[in-house]
């Protein structure tokens, strides 16, 4: 029997994308999902029901069990570490987390501040790097901190660059490639698991066919 599967969708930028690649993968989804306030949208030619979350609670509702599956980026798994299966990376919303700062930044400094929207990420790195930083969590405009000297470095999101350019900031060093991925509640998974199976296996469609266009 065919399940009816919660979605956890992230609002924001990965939402339309995320949204096209559904209706791509051949689900209907109701004209107006994009432009209502809505934070519960039930599609049921699809059958999927959809949540609208922050992006960074999607694992939480997945890891809950209140959505069976969700859309979350990269950078959101590696800041949640939540138990969920991460079962496939639909190649979107393509950016990537950089240590970034000043020109000329001091490099010799003794535990030097980092701003950052993630600090998990940002002390797993530093302390694969074997580097001691101080961490100070922000909740955005990361790059102000260098800029008027709360840190010596930030962690953040990189995609055109464009922010960091114009306010005068130059990237250290990648830190890794992110991507958005669907992930499943593992009890979801084998509950339901040829629903998962199929909607996995068309979004894999989806991503391939893409690969073969680039
Ligand atoms: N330039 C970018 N800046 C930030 N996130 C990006 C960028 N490009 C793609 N992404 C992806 O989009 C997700 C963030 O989306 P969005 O900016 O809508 O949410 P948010 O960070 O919670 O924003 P806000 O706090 O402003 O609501 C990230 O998790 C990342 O995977
Ligand atoms: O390389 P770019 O294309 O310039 O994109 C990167 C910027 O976008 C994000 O900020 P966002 O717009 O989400 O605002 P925020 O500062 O409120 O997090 C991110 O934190 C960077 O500041």
């Amino acid at each position: 029997m065919t399940a009816v599967l919660t979605v956890a969708m992230p609002k924001g930028r990965i939402f339309e994308e995320a949204a096209d690649m559904l209706r791509e993968a051949g689900y209907p989804l109701p004209p107006e999902f994009e432009d209502n306030r809505k934070l519960i949208v039930e599609a049921p030619e699809a059958g999927m029901r959809f949540i609208l979350a922050k992006p960074m609670d999607v694992p939480v509702y997945v890891e809950q069990g209140v959505a069976d599956v969700g859309i979350a980026g990269k950078d959101v798994m590696i800041e949640e570490e939540r138990d969920v299966y991460e079962v496939l990376d639909l190649k979107i919303s393509t950016c990537y987390l950089a240590v970034a700062g000043l020109p000329g930044g001091i490099k010799d400094k003794v535990a030097p501040k980092v701003a950052t929207k993630y600090p998990e990420a940002a002390s797993k790195y530093f302390r694969e790097q074997g580097e001691q930083v101080e961490v100070i969590k922000l909740n955005g405009s990361i790059e102000l901190a260098p800029l008027i000297g709360l840190a010596d470095r930030i962690v953040d999101i990189v995609s055109s660059g464009r922010t960091l350019k114009e306010n005068g900031l130059v990237e250290y060093e990648k830190i890794m490639d992110i991507t958005s991925r669907l992930i499943v509640n593992p009890a979801s998974y084998r509950l339901y698991s040829d629903t998962i199976h199929t909607l996995v296996e068309r979004l894999r469609k989806v991503t391939d066919s893409k690969e073969a266009a680039r």
